[in-house]
């Protein structure tokens, strides 16, 4: 077969742009890259060769070599892993496959400067190397078959891919040859390659050499870090190999070694990162933990090993207990998987109470549930079992707390006499919620009430349902129950005669017919003329209309109940004209408007704008008239 060319997928070609123009401070992660691909690349033959060991032929011995050449002005990154076929090179290192490449390539400004730093956090791979190289080559064979291939780009918009000479392909594997540009020739230095795999590359397990001698000695320290003696790891270390294996960028927030010795034995390391990954919400939920039988890597994708509300984590677990032949697919319903499991569960959530109830580091808590909490909280309503131990963690913003992330026991706390409800608000928008009319009784009693504004809150609240005997209570749905709470008393204020309201409720009832399921006085409206809410048997309305949005919502919408704050000023003078000269055109009118109004402060549509807009129109002269 010829040389073919081909082009790269616009984004990564838009990455590659960014990688080869930013003036990024650290060029020398590039060799990190590789490395870890190179050294991925050893696992996975490792794990092939289990179970057809034909593939290691006589070369069982992994390793990984950096080869500078000063007079060629190239370095050279070899492994003897499983190698690319013509279509994986095209594939791999065409295209980028990784979800959540999308939301990354839109959050890029376009300001350099900020972009490198995003780039930072996302990782480049491989495309990397063009961060030093003006050219680079790849000559790779995979495992198990005989002919190599060459792929070869200079990093502008396309690459080539062709059958390589037998003797410029490695036997098996990957070698991939970096010309590098005029300002990278410090790569060519021994003591500087030396430097940069001590800093990075040091956990990896697959021995390191530098050039071509067979006798070249490994320059890392060659065993997987987490079966060293914690003891021995520097802080740096940890934070590298997490940086290997969690392909993040950022540092760990915690970090968590440990060997369990006892029913079944393992050793763990684990990491929650900082900050989010770019695929925290993709729909698969798939968690990264990487599983390792006896120190060889068998699968990053093994279902039930860790839950999708801890799918946040990164790192390691290594068992000692499974078979080390055992298939991906014997390990779904794997009775040692899921002690493995538990055994994680029970840990990370450990910790993370301790973190949680050190007040000292309530603000550092803050960091990470802002970040992660939305994920813990699918365990809520997904894992009965660690309910308990997920709401000591949970953390929520209140009409009381200004902003800052309080407990539930905070909250319990500060509840006033009388008081039989956790009362929440749930909506997509905080400053939105802060200003809901329902919050106003509450607000003028001194009620605190959550505000919730992740969409997984509603399901949460939904099935926890309560908290220490305290039932977790919408304002926005049912009765407001202010009546019986002891709070700050709000001043009096006068109310229409009895008669009148009701002539008012009856008119407007009648009016409104199907479009409402009652029209009755609020008593959680301080300020303004109307509210909606839900009847105490369906569903809050913010759900309902997140059901909508997802197309989950069975039946048609429920009917709302419309709410009229007898304090006001238009309520009262619309409820003496209902008591005095009945119906009339007008009265109607307004009627239609109250709902209207109610429905726009709910962030709802109007049912009809073409008649809401006459109306209100008629109604603006009147008043200008008047
Ligand atoms: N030395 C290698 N041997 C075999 N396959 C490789 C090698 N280097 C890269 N690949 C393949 O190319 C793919 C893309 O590599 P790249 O470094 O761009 O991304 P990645 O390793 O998936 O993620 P990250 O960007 O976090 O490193 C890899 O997933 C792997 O399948």
């Amino acid at each position: 077969m010829t040389e073919e060319r081909l082009s790269f997928q616009a984004e990564v070609s838009r990455l590659l742009d960014i990688v080869a123009h930013s003036l990024y401070s650290e060029k020398e992660v590039f060799l990190r890259e590789l490395i870890s691909n190179a050294s991925d690349a050893c696992d996975r033959l490792r794990y092939a060769a289990l179970t057809d060991g034909a593939l290691l032929g006589d070369d069982s011995g992994f390793r990984i070599r950096l080869v500078p050449d000063k007079d060629a002005k190239t370095l050279t990154v070899w492994d003897n892993g499983i190698g690319m076929s013509r279509d994986e090179l095209v594939e791999n290192l065409g295209t980028i496959a990784r979800s959540g490449t999308g939301a990354f390539l839109n959050s890029l400004t376009g300001d350099a400067k900020k972009d490198v730093s995003l780039i930072g956090q996302f990782g480049v791979g491989f495309y990397s190397a063009f961060m030093v190289a003006e050219r680079v080559e790849v000559f790779s064979r995979k495992a198990g078959e005989a002919q190599a291939w060459k792929w070869e780009s200079d990093g502008r918009g396309s690459f080539t891919v062709a059958e390589a000479a037998d003797e410029d392909a490695p036997s098996r594997g990957t070698r991939i040859v970096m010309h590098l540009r005029e300002d990278a020739g410090e790569y060519l230095e021994d003591y500087r390659l030396r430097q940069i795999v001590k800093t990075y590359s040091d956990h990896i397990a697959v021995p390191i050499l530098l050039g071509k001698a067979d006798d070249a000695e490994s320059v890392n320290a060659a065993s997987a870090l987490w079966t060293r003696p914690k003891s021995e790891i520097t802080a740096e270390q940890y934070k590298e190999f997490y940086h290997h294996v969690g392909h993040g960028f950022d540092d760990p927030w915690l970090t968590l070694h440990w060997r369990a010795e006892g029913v079944i034995e393992y050793t763990g390391l684990l990491y929650v990162p900082k900050e989010r990954p770019f695929d925290l919400f993709d729909p698969k939920r798939r968690h990264r933990v990487k599983l390792y039988v006896r120190r060889v890597f068998i699968t990053d994708e093994a279902e039930g090993l860790v839950p999708s509300w801890l799918r946040f984590l990164r790192g390691v677990v290594d068992s000692e207990d499974l078979p080390l032949n055992v298939s991906r697919e014997m390990l779904q319903n794997n009775p040692v998987l899921s002690k493995l499991r538990a055994g994680i569960v029970k840990r990370v959530l450990g910790d993370l109470v301790k973190k949680a109830e050190d007040a000292e580091s309530a603000a550092d808590f803050a960091t990470f549930w802002d970040a992660f909490g939305p994920v813990l909280k699918e365990g809520l309503y997904e894992d009965y079992a660690h309910r308990d131990d997920l709401l000591k963690l949970l953390r929520v913003r209140t009409t009381a707390s200004d902003g800052a992330l309080v407990s539930l026991e905070t909250v319990l706390g500060r509840m006033k006499e009388g008081q039989e409800a956790i009362y929440y608000i749930a909506g997509d928008d905080r400053a939105a919620l802060e200003k809901s009319p329902q919050l106003e009784g509450y607000r003028a009693k001194g009620v605190e009430v959550l505000l919730l504004t992740d969409p997984v809150d509603e399901f949460w609240v939904g099935s926890v349902r309560e908290y220490k005997g305290k039932a977790f209570k919408s304002v926005t749905r049912g009765g407001a129950d202010l009546a019986k709470i002891q709070g700050e008393e709000p001043e009096k204020k006068d109310t229409p005669p009895e008669g009148e309201l009701s002539s008012l409720l009856a008119f407007c009832k009648l009016t409104l017919g199907d479009q409402v399921k009652d029209v009755r006085v609020s008593d959680r409206l301080t300020e303004s003329p109307v509210c909606l809410v839900a009847d105490d048997g369906d569903l809050d309305m913010h759900l309902e209309r997140l059901l909508a949005q997802h197309k989950q919502l069975g039946a048609g919408p429920s009917k709302r109940i419309l709410e009229l704050n007898p304090t006001h000023p238009l309520i009262k003078r619309l409820a003496a004209t209902a008591a005095n000269e009945g119906a009339k055109p007008g009265l109607e009118e307004a009627a239609w408007l109250l709902l209207d109004q109610a429905r726009i402060v709910e962030g709802e549509a109007v049912s009809d704008p073409a008649a809401f807009s006459r109306r209100l129109a008629t109604f603006l002269e009147r008043g200008l008239a008047a």
